[in-house]
């Protein structure tokens, strides 16, 4: 142990060092000048690997160095988060990093395959201090010993399952089980789909995934990130901290509700809307609005009053125009310009014939460039202009699914009535739409249905360039004002100090700062919707819609992809189910799917009782088998009326609090939102998502109060649950698979069927109310 003491205490004094350069040299590289875009990649894959190493650093201490493999051949590494080298010429590596392949056997070597091993050890360390040894004897050969063998290496996971929960997820390197190592370092190509119960490790899974894969391609993902999709913004705070931790930050996170860049969506939908809303039916719905809006006139003809006389836009021609913008099969926005050519060109060959028709029956008498002259008066004409736009008009996203949803077309009547609201632009004064969730997926849907047309956008970058010109000229104007004079009364004036404004002009400067763009690829991708991602990796992938995944898979066009998700906890009306439903339509069978069934998280007390919920609808479901088990078996509380409920639950809170052992626990109270305010009422200390300035509830306080949505892919010590009968079946199993140590059910209502066997006499205990 002194030996491992004395190599730590060294690691941790290259740290430090490493700390300070890596700060100096992200400093330095974002003030660097990039030319080329190969200057550029480099410098995003230095910045990223830097910047990576100091988020790795002020995660802590824990975990820099926690296990040590000794080879047969003499090989002898130290392996840790983050590979860390030493400063010396060769760079030697202290701490082999665990994504590298020589780290393999720390996660798969066995006594049968022991993958050229002689030892193993798990160092467990707290606070720079080596507190625990472990080694296990891989060669039987072998007959050294050091002290530390013989102890149970399971020691290490059942201690790091039974650790208090801080509110935040931790890295779990230390521990992965080698079914979890294969499909954290499986091949990046392709969709795979990583199935399994409440606990499994699936979340882990993922992340650890995208460590690995930033890592394993890091020059690919530096350039196009990865973007890692999860259910709520609570969740990705709750996981936020992983992969800063393994020293990656190259990763996007974003809920689905965040993935139309411009758009927050605040708004609600009841879920028979969001159900609507993400159905796949929904695209064929929006294209053929879209289509309704390329229109013919509804009278005989749109009359033009023009200079040379009226135009007469008839069907006819509007329909011959429509044709030919079809044809073009380009999206809506841009083929509006066929659309208009076509309206002109017949518009003009109309004024051609009036007025150049010869009395006599001859030819034309307008010559090619009177017929010119004619068509371009026509083309600039603004009342001309405005019957194009009334007949094909330019869009946007945002207008055209306000205005599909202020007369949705194209859906059965009550799904068109259960999604219909009012076009808040219609309303005086008009206002901001009120987006929802599920309206993002139809925003990007229009989007492609309209096509991105950059007049728009390169309009307002060449607007963004000129502020950049104004505010250039402006530092100018600065430096030339705040110029050197000190030789000044010399009557010198060559012997001014060189200042910007002597070297460069506005428009250059501006230029030169348009180059130092400084965002991360992650940070450019937040802003783009066409951005294709490197990797995508979608937690709880069960709830995403149809429309969901047509939005996601335009975000990743290679189709490399790792969902996690688990059909038994699909709670989002608009969830997609079956993974065949959801994947076919866009990979069609070329994905595969790995299942997890060890579960980590809920001991066996918890999950016997949790399990009977699917089970109630599916009498064949197996649960995972828990790894851990407490002896302390969940309890329930009746309580006499919903008025009594809320004292009750404080009860109980206090009544777990006092029964988790160690000081730093969390508890959870999961109740539906109607039960929010009362509760709240009784847990002053209890922190919550319910007001209007606090977005997330804190998971890192000792009491949290969620919905069941908002209890998704999260973990407690203990979970106290309220009225179960309000909660839907796979609501419920979420909720009561979130707990690490206890679980009580606090009711008025009598409690769902399939749980009250579970949870009567004689392990239910009964309130005295
Ligand atoms: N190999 C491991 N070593 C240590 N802890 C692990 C390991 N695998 C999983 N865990 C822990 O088990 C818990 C459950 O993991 P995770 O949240 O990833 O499960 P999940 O399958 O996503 O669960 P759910 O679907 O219920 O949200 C976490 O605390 C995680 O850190």
């Amino acid at each position: 142990m002194r030996r491992e003491q004395d190599f730590l205490d060294r690691l941790r004094a290259r740290v430090v060092a490493l700390e300070t350069a890596a700060g100096e040299a992200v400093s330095a590289a974002l003030r660097q000048d990039v030319i080329s875009a190969q200057s550029r990649l480099e410098r995003d894959v230095m910045v990223a690997e830097q910047s990576g190493l100091l988020a790795a650093f002020a995660s802590g201490e824990e975990g820099l160095c926690f296990g040590r493999l000794v080879f047969q051949d003499g090989g002898d590494h130290h392996i840790g988060r983050i590979g860390i080298r030493a400063d010396d010429d060769e760079r030697t590596p202290l701490v082999v990093d665990w994504r590298a392949d020589m780290a393999r056997p720390f996660y798969l070597a066995t006594g049968h395959t022991p993958m050229g091993l002689r030892r193993r050890r798990h160092i467990t360390t707290h606070r720079n201090q080596v507190t625990a040894l472990h080694d296990e004897i891989l060669d039987l050969e072998d007959t050294e010993r050091s002290g530390y063998e013989g102890s149970d290496a399971d020691a290490v996971l059942l201690s790091a399952l039974d650790a208090a929960r801080t509110g935040r997820m931790h890295d779990i390197v230390q521990t992965i089980q080698a079914d979890q190592d294969r499909i954290i370092r499986a091949p990046h190509q392709g969709v795979m789909v990583v199935e399994g119960g409440p606990g499994t490790g699936k979340t882990a899974v993922a992340l650890h995934r995208a460590a690995y894969l930033l890592y394993a391609q890091r020059e690919l993902l530096a350039r196009r990130a990865v973007l890692i999709v999860g259910p709520n913004a609570a969740f990705l705070s709750y996981i936020g901290q992983v992969l800063p931790s393994l020293g990656e930050t190259g990763v996007l996170l974003a809920t689905p509700a965040e993935l139309y860049p411009g758009v927050v969506a605040t708004g609600r939908d009841t879920p028979l809307a969001a159900a609507v809303k993400g159905g796949a039916a929904m695209a064929d719905a929006l294209a053929a609005h879209l289509r309704d809006l390329q229109r013919l006139p509804e009278q005989a003809a749109l009359v033009i009053e023009h200079e040379d006389g009226v135009l007469l836009l008839d069907r006819q021609i509007a329909a011959a125009a429509r044709e030919r913008a079809r044809a073009a099969q380009l999206p809506h926005n841009l083929a509006r310009p066929h659309f208009a050519f076509s309206v002109i060109d017949q518009l003009t060959a109309q004024l051609v014939e009036r007025i150049g028709a010869d009395p006599y029956g001859g030819p034309n008498l307008l010559g090619p460039d009177d017929q010119a002259q004619l068509g371009k008066a026509v083309a600039t004409s603004p009342a001309v202009h405005a019957a194009i736009e009334e007949l094909w008009p330019l869009l946007t996203p945002e207008q055209l699914v306000a205005d599909f949803l202020a007369d949705p077309t194209h859906l059965p009547h009550h799904e068109a009535e259960a999604i219909r609201r009012p076009d808040p632009s219609a309303s005086v004064p008009p206002q901001e739409p009120d987006w929802t969730p599920a309206d993002v997926a139809l925003l990007d849907e229009a989007a492609e249905l309209l096509g991105d047309d950059d007049s728009a956008r390169r309009a307002a970058e060449e607007a963004r360039r000129q502020q950049a010109i104004a505010y250039a000229q402006g530092v100018l104007d600065l430096s030339y004002g705040s110029r050197t004079l000190e030789f000044e009364d010399k009557d010198e004036e060559d012997s001014e100090v060189l200042a910007a404004h002597d070297l460069i002009d506005a428009e250059r400067l501006a230029d030169r700062q348009e180059e130092l763009d400084h965002r991360s690829a992650a940070e450019r991708a937040a802003a783009d919707r066409t951005w294709a991602f490197g990797h995508i990796i979608v937690d709880e992938a069960q709830e995403l819609s149809p429309m969901l995944w047509r939005l996601l898979m335009r975000r990743c066009p290679t189709r490399s992809m790792t969902l996690v998700g688990d059909p038994a906890q699909t709670s989002e009306p608009g969830g997609c189910g079956s993974w065949d439903a959801a994947l076919t339509p866009h990979v069609g069978d070329r994905w595969q799917r790995v299942v997890l069934d060890v579960n980590y998280r809920t001991p066996a007390e918890i999950m016997d009782v949790a399990a009977r919920i699917p089970q109630a609808t599916d009498p064949a479901y197996t649960p995972p088998r828990s790894v851990r088990s407490t002896g302390v078996p969940p309890r329930a509380e009746h309580v006499a009326d919903t008025a009594a409920l809320p004292a009750a639950v404080a009860r109980v809170v206090a009544e777990e609090q006092r029964a988790l052992t160690g000081t730093e626990r969390r508890l959870a109270v999961i109740a539906t939102p109607e039960h929010h305010a009362t509760l709240l009422a009784e847990l002053p200390m209890a922190s919550a998502a319910t007001g209007s300035l606090e977005v997330t509830p804190d998971l890192t306080q000792p009491v949290v109060l969620l919905t069941p949505g908002q209890a998704k892919g999260l973990e407690f010590d203990a979970v106290v649950v309220v009225e179960p009968d309000g909660f839907g079946a796979n609501e419920l199993y979420v909720a009561l698979t979130r707990a690490t140590q206890r679980l009580a059910v606090v009711h008025a209502d009598t409690l769902p069927h399939a749980l009250a066997p579970a949870l009567t006499e004689p392990t239910r205990t009964r309130a005295a109310i």
